[in-house]
């Protein structure tokens, strides 16, 4: 009997014990759910061993071109430390990172030393918009001379690799084109634009010196005209000045007659190159950019054609020393980097080599087939009619022909002329990094839709973007803040 009742205790117990245990469960659970939803998520990032994983600094990481690479240096697993002072770069650039265990931001003006131990630097900060680097000459001075000399020293002491971003201005207004990187250029070296275009030159002279005499392994980019996502709306620059224009229907404004011409290289690109140049051992000057150029009046059709806008082109005062024609000569860079801007046929190869295989094994019913052409992708591969070829190989082109004109429409009309863009849901971050476009057109597109978000958003109350040349007071007293 006494048996009996024990078992019956053990009976009412088992099931309580049971509840207990499933309720502590159920906590922990809770307790795992309510963290998993306050978590931030990140953009994807590749795995990497410590021995593996590089410490790279990235000088002016939080501005426009800044922030594209640190996006393909943490992507591809490396730790990176932002070094900004946010003056023309922002936070924002670098907001999907901030959190990461591999991301740093840390706010400082390079203007004053720096010490931290990296193997690698990309040295960008400078302001690079005409407007900006003339609004105060001295502060750019300062930045480019001794803030490199600051990035050098640093690079000096911890063995670092640094590469130095310059820029076509070190070519003046050119007299001769295309520029190769063995023309000495024409500068003013009292004129407006000296600031820049000589503070990138005695920074080029910095990066020599220091690598000829203290050994200091150096690579200096030459940059020309970049655009993309990311450019502030006020940068003062030729392409967010007339995509902004023409999409709050302002006048473009076309500084003199229009006919200077400009070579635009979209930023996915620039990226590359500046990879490639630090995987190189090539120490001297090399050209970045798109050799394909524009009149900035072409320019303005370009983008008036792109948003349909109804906008007036108007003729402003032409800039003082405002360079007449610009065109890099990039054999250099083909040959030491193997390195050039992507060109659309290589981009379809790209995808044709990727994609294909996967296309044909998901076609397998009338609703997988829908999905898949209504790819921007599939559509290029489309065109090219090899898909269809393998499927039927009578009709293929036709089909091809057919399903890209339908596509195109279904994809322009109804559901957006823009595909890849910021997820709005804030589930799939890595919508937030920008990929790389197949032409000049596709990249504005990109950059047209950035716009059309942050002018959006410049409407929202709720917007506390921080942008210090908006505000005269801030604008002053930064100006101030290392007065020599
Ligand atoms: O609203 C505008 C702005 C600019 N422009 C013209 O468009 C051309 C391009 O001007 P941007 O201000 O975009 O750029 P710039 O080519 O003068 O300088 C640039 O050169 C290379 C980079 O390294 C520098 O960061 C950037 O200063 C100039 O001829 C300028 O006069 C206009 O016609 N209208």
């Amino acid at each position: 009997e006494e048996v009996l009742i024990g078992k019956a205790e053990l009976e009412e117990l088992r099931p309580q014990n049971g509840l207990e245990k499933l309720e502590d469960k159920l906590g922990v659970l809770e307790n795992d759910l309510r963290l998993a939803s306050c978590a931030k998520s990140f953009p994807r990032v590749k795995f990497r061993m410590y021995t593996d994983r590089k410490r790279v600094l990235v000088t002016g990481g939080a501005g426009f071109v800044g922030s594209h690479l640190v996006d393909r240096l943490m992507q591809d697993g490396h730790e990176v430390i932002v070094v900004d002072n946010v003056y023309t770069g922002r936070r924002r650039n670098v907001q999907h990172w901030i959190g990461h265990e591999n991301f740093q931001l840390v706010t400082h003006d390079i203007v004053n030393p720096l010490y931290m131990e990296v193997e690698e630097i990309y040295h960008l900060a400078s302001p690079a918009s005409p407007p900006h680097y003339m609004s105060n000459p001295i502060k750019t001075l300062k930045t480019n001379a001794l803030g490199t000399l600051n990035i050098l020293g640093l690079a000096k002491r911890v063995k670092a690799k640094v590469l130095l971003a310059s820029t076509s201005e070190v070519y003046g207004d050119p007299e001769v084109h295309p520029q190769p990187e063995t023309y000495w250029g024409n500068v003013n070296p009292v004129g407006p634009r000296s600031c820049y275009d000589e503070g990138k030159r005695i920074a080029e002279a910095f990066a020599r010196s220091y690598h000829e005499y203290e050994g200091v392994d150096v690579r200096i980019a030459r940059i020309f005209n970049t655009y993309g996502p990311r450019m502030h709306m006020n940068d003062g620059r030729v392409v967010s000045n007339f995509v902004t224009q023409a999409l709050s229907g302002q006048p473009l404004t076309v500084y003199g007659d229009g006919t200077q011409t400009r070579s635009f290289q979209y930023v996915s690109d620039l990226v590359d190159g500046l990879l490639a140049l630090m995987n190189s051992s090539y120490t001297m000057p090399v050209n970045l950019g798109n050799p394909e150029e524009r009149t900035v009046m072409d320019f303005a059709r370009i983008v008036l054609g792109m948003t349909g806008s109804k906008s007036t082109i108007v003729h402003k005062p032409s800039v003082e020393d405002d360079p007449q024609k610009r065109r890099p000569v990039i054999e250099l860079a083909k040959q030491v980097l193997g390195w050039k801007p992507k060109p659309p046929v290589e981009q379809v190869e790209e995808l044709t080599r990727r994609n294909i295989e996967r296309i044909l094994r998901r076609m397998t019913d009338v609703k997988s087939i829908l999905t898949v052409v209504l790819r921007p992708d599939f559509q290029v591969l489309m065109s090219g009619g090899m898909v269809w070829e393998k499927v039927f190989p009578f009709f293929g082109n036709f089909i091809s022909v057919f399903i890209f004109l339908v596509s195109t429409f279904i994809r322009i009309k109804v559901i957006n002329p823009y595909p890849s863009k910021i997820a709005d849901n804030g589930v799939d971050r890595d919508k937030e990094l920008y990929r790389g476009r197949v032409s000049i057109e596709e990249g504005l597109a990109e950059t047209v839709q950035f716009f059309k978000e942050e002018l959006d958003r410049s409407k929202d109350p709720r917007d506390h973007a921080y942008y210090p040349l908006e505000s005269e007071q801030v604008k002053d007293s930064f100006h101030r803040a290392d007065e020599l």
